[in-house]
This record gives structure tokens, C-alpha cells and sequence, in this order.
């Protein structure tokens, strides 16, 4: 499979009066053409930052201080933390050649525009083609999404539709220009669990049509069942265990991806109680010495874990962990 992203011990911090938060702390994984990445982890764990920092839209406080995101396209690959985040060039890759989908599709569709206008736009920004064509395209689009009498849609406003039905359109607005990645950072946390089922079975039905690699954030194990092709467990800035779907849920090897699957309704065996993950997420201003996850974890080795950080080993194939238990020197 070709690489279409690479992401090289990426490092970006926030600098902040209070002191400094280390986001993304040494961030490496890649994501193949056509493939799911699910990226999973508790709440500020740092999965929107690192999205945030391939997408060059970073709030002003942070900064990619180290680490590399390589990009292919027609030219070869490209550096893109080398780039100016609002130069030309990052401005024709974002939306164009990686476009995102976010939780909140208010955060894409202005309310004084019509839905329309505003796919119509995001299209001529890119693609050499008349008003009228772009009109088509949107419309293709919205057909492709399964929205009931698109043509009405597009001359709606955002708040004129429902929650599931504007996530229709955010997902036919990013993929009306074909891109090579779709990140998408938890773009179905905020619906019922029916509409969920439905918006994730129209990206893989679309994704094998487009064969655009997704990059999927979310802090559902369950979505991340259903959805990805291989996964990447985060915990406060760092990824402590990578494996293709199938192996994660049959042999999750660190024990916080553990304490994750044992916190899932659909997923725990009968009669076993549920879990929560016991402990709290550390003060993300002061990180833990040693392995982050050691104050948690009920494998903790004293004098080892709070000691030193542990390397990541690779157990199986394409299956790695970063953790004393396997190894991790
Ligand atoms: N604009 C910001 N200013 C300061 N700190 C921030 C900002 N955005 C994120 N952070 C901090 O960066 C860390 C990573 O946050 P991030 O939003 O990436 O987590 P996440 O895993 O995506 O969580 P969630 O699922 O809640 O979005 C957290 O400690 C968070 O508090």
C-alpha cells in the first residue's frame, strides 16, 4: 500500500502563561491510500491537535515545535510543517488535497449563506469551472450523500436542516473535490446513535467510491469498530499502541487500550461489570516522569515506570506498543 501521510515525531505545544502544554509529543504513524485510521483516546489526549497540526490550523498559542508531515501528491512528497500555514501552497492542499469534517458542522456552514453558496464557493476556490458547473457538482454531491430533494437543500440555510442532515452536507462539501485524506474529528459524537450508524456507513460506502485515506478521531471504541482498517490508541500527547483493527479488539496488549475496551457497553462479556478507567487524566502542565500512563495502570512496575519512559516494540505485525510489559526499553 502507498503512503499518502506520514506524520514523524511531530511535537506541538501550546505556550501559555501558566506554562507550557505539550499537546503532541513525539507523534509518528502513517496513513495508506484508501485506508480507515481510527485514532482513539480520552478527552484531551491531543487527537484534534494533531489533526489541527496536519491541517495548519492551529490555534495561535500552539506551535509545531519538532517532527515532520510528509504529504504525498502528483509532485512527490512535501514537509508540510515546513509550509506557510496561510502561503498558497497550504491553502491549495487544505480542502483541496486533505479536507476535514468536524463534530460541529456550524463550524463549516455560516448561518448567512445558503448551503449552496457555500459548497458552490469552497469549490470554485479550487477547481477551475463555471458557477453553473460548481452548482452541478454540489448537487451530485448532496445526491451522493443520500439527501432527500437536494435541490431545495442547496438553497437552505444551515440552520433550516437537522444535525444528521447538515453532517450530509459537510461530508458532501469535503469530498466534492476529491481529496487524498478526510480527517474526520468526531464527526458523529454530537448524533443519535441511529443517524451515527447511518453517517459512518455512508463514509465507507463513499471512501471505497473516492478511495480517499481517512484519518477518524474519536473517543468511541464502538465507532472505531465499525470504521477503521487499523487504529492508533492516544494517550496525553503520545500513541502507545498501534494495530490493525482486528488485533486491537482480539489482543489489546497496553493496558490503558485495556481499560478503554473493558469501559465499552457493547463490547464487555456478559456478566462482567463495566469499568471505569480508574484514576485521573493528569494535569497536562505537568506530565508524569516515566511512562504517562503509569499513575493509572494497574501493571504499574515501581522504580520502572515512574522512572523511565518506555520505547515503542513492535510485538507482532504492524502491531505496536509502547509499554515495559513488552519489552519497551
Ligand atoms: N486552544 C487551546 N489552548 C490551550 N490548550 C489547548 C487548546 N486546545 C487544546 N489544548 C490542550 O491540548 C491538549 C490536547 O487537546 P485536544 O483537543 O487535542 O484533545 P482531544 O484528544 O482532541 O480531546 P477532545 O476529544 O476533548 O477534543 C489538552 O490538554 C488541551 O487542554
Amino acid at each position: 500500500m502507498r503512503k499518502v501521510l506520514e506524520v514523524k515525531n511531530l511535537r506541538t505545544h501550546f505556550e501559555l502563561v501558566e506554562g507550557t502544554i505539550r499537546a503532541v509529543d513525539g507523534v509518528s504513524f502513517q496513513l495508506n491510500e484508501g485506508e480507515v485510521l481510527g485514532i482513539v483516546g480520552e478527552s484531551g489526549c491531543g487527537k484534534s491537535v494533531t489533526a489541527q497540526s496536519i491541517m495548519r490550523i492551529l490555534p495561535k498559542s500552539a506551535k509545531i515545535v519538532g517532527g515532520e508531515i510528509l504529504f504525498w501528491n502528483q509532485q512527490g512528497a512535501m514537509d508540510l510543517t515546513k509550509l506557510d500555514s496561510e502561503g498558497e501552497q497550504m491553502r491549495n492542499i487544505r480542502g483541496k488535497d486533505i479536507a476535514m469534517i468536524f463534530q460541529e458542522p456550524a463550524a463549516c456552514f455560516a448561518p448567512v449563506y445558503t448551503v449552496g453558496e457555500q459548497m458552490i464557493e469552497a469549490i470554485l476556490l479550487h477547481e477551475d469551472m463555471s458557477k453553473q458547473e460548481a452548482r452541478r457538482l454540489a448537487l451530485k454531491m448532496l445526491e451522493k450523500v443520500k439527501i432527500p430533494n437536494p435541490e431545495s437543500v442547496l438553497d437552505r440555510y444551515s440552520f433550516q436542516l437537522s444535525g444528521g442532515m447538515l453532517q450530509r452536507c459537510m461530508i458532501a462539501m469535503a469530498l466534492s473535490l476529491n481529496p487524498k485524506v478526510l480527517i474526520a474529528d468526531e464527526p458523529t459524537t454530537a448524533l443519535d446513535v441511529t443517524i451515527q450508524a447511518q453517517i459512518i456507513y455512508l463514509v465507507k460506502q463513499l471512501q471505497k467510491e473516492y478511495s480517499s485515506a481517512i484519518m477518524w478521531i474519536t473517543h468511541d471504541m464502538g465507532v472505531i469498530a465499525q470504521i477503521s482498517d487499523r487504529v492508533a490508541v492516544m494517550y496525553l500527547g503520545q500513541i502507545v499502541e498501534t494495530a490493525p483493527v482486528k488485533d486491537l479488539f482480539r489482543n489489546p496488549l497496553h493496558p490503558y487500550t485495556r481499560a478503554l475496551l473493558r469501559s465499552i457497553p457493547r463490547l464487555a462479556r456478559r456478566k462482567k461489570k463495566l469499568e471505569a478507567i480508574k484514576g485521573v487524566v493528569p494535569d497536562p502542565y505537568n506530565l508524569p516522569i516515566g511512562c504517562r500512563y503509569h499513575n493509572r495502570c494497574d501493571s504499574f512496575i515501581r522504580g520502572l515506570c515512574d522512572e523511565r519512559e518506555p520505547t515503542e516494540v513492535e510485538v507482532d505485525v504492524a502491531h505496536r506498543v509502547k509499554c515495559f510489559l513488552y519489552g519497551g526499553r
